[in-house]
């Protein structure tokens, strides 16, 4: 099994706020990881070291190739208020290949049809990003980070919210971008998709409980220890 990504006592957090501690892990390449765990347990804190965007404040953080990283967070309020069309959102994901102000080629115009196609969002694309329901923004912002044709394509929450048939269909496209050799870690609260990944990461406040097959790791003991409720006082 190849890494794609190895974490060796990685500790990082926010400005006053240490989150994850010491943590340990790898990242097996062309399969697909989900990190789950308990809200506040550090999974986007994790993701975004991944993806470079939070640095880690002790140990190292190695990636296979330098190939690209796509992290697709549905997060990011900055999309919806600027007056962008689905089809300019999902262009953006070209961005980061051709330059702002260069203009997009023809391949990069079939990139961005091809993605909102495989989101089933084609018929979206002239509609504005900030007028769409939840599940079509989400969406819409999947086939951004499609776009983007990374190496390793990290999503926070991508079917959170979304109908049976949605969570379906984004569940098809990762395992088919994952046989076209992408990476895939996806956090998530839906223990179905984390057991159908092929590599699982449980947190707990911060740090890993468990990873590997997905089967052994969630036995309903550990499910019972992790997700205990708290006591009310
Ligand atoms: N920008 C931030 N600044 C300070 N603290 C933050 C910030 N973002 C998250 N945190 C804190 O870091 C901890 C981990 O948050 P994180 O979002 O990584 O957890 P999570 O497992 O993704 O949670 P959820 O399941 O609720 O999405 C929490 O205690 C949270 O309050």
């Amino acid at each position: 099994m190849q890494r794609q990504v190895g974490l060796e006592g990685v500790s990082a957090g926010y400005a006053n706020r240490a989150v994850l501690e010491q943590l340990t892990l790898h990242i097996p390449a062309f399969t697909t990881t989900a990190v789950v765990g308990p809200n506040g347990s550090g999974k986007s804190t994790l993701l975004g070291v991944i993806a470079g965007v939070i640095r880690a404040t002790a140990g190292e953080v190695e990636h296979r190739t330098a190939g690209r990283v796509a992290f697709v967070t549905q997060r990011s309020k900055a999309v919806d208020v600027l007056p962008l069309t689905v089809r300019d959102a999902v262009a953006m994901g070209r961005w980061g290949r051709r330059g702002l102000w260069r203009r997009l080629s023809r391949r990069d115009w079939e990139v961005v049809e091809t993605s909102m196609g495989r989101l089933g969002i084609a018929s979206l694309a002239h509609r504005q990003l900030g007028e769409l329901s939840g599940g079509q923004r989400q969406r819409a912002l999947i086939a951004q980070g499609l776009a983007q044709e990374a190496d390793l394509l990290l999503l926070d929450e991508p079917t959170t919210g979304l109908d049976a048939t949605a969570q379906r269909l984004i569940a098809d496209v990762l395992a088919e971008v994952t046989e076209e050799g992408v990476t895939v870690v996806q956090a998530t609260h839906d223990l179905g998709v984390a057991r159908s990944a092929g590599h699982l990461l449980l947190l707990q406040e911060g740090r890993l409980w468990g990873e590997g097959d997905p089967r052994e790791v969630l036995t309903d003991d550990v499910i019972d220890a992790v997700w205990r409720l708290p006591r009310r006082v």
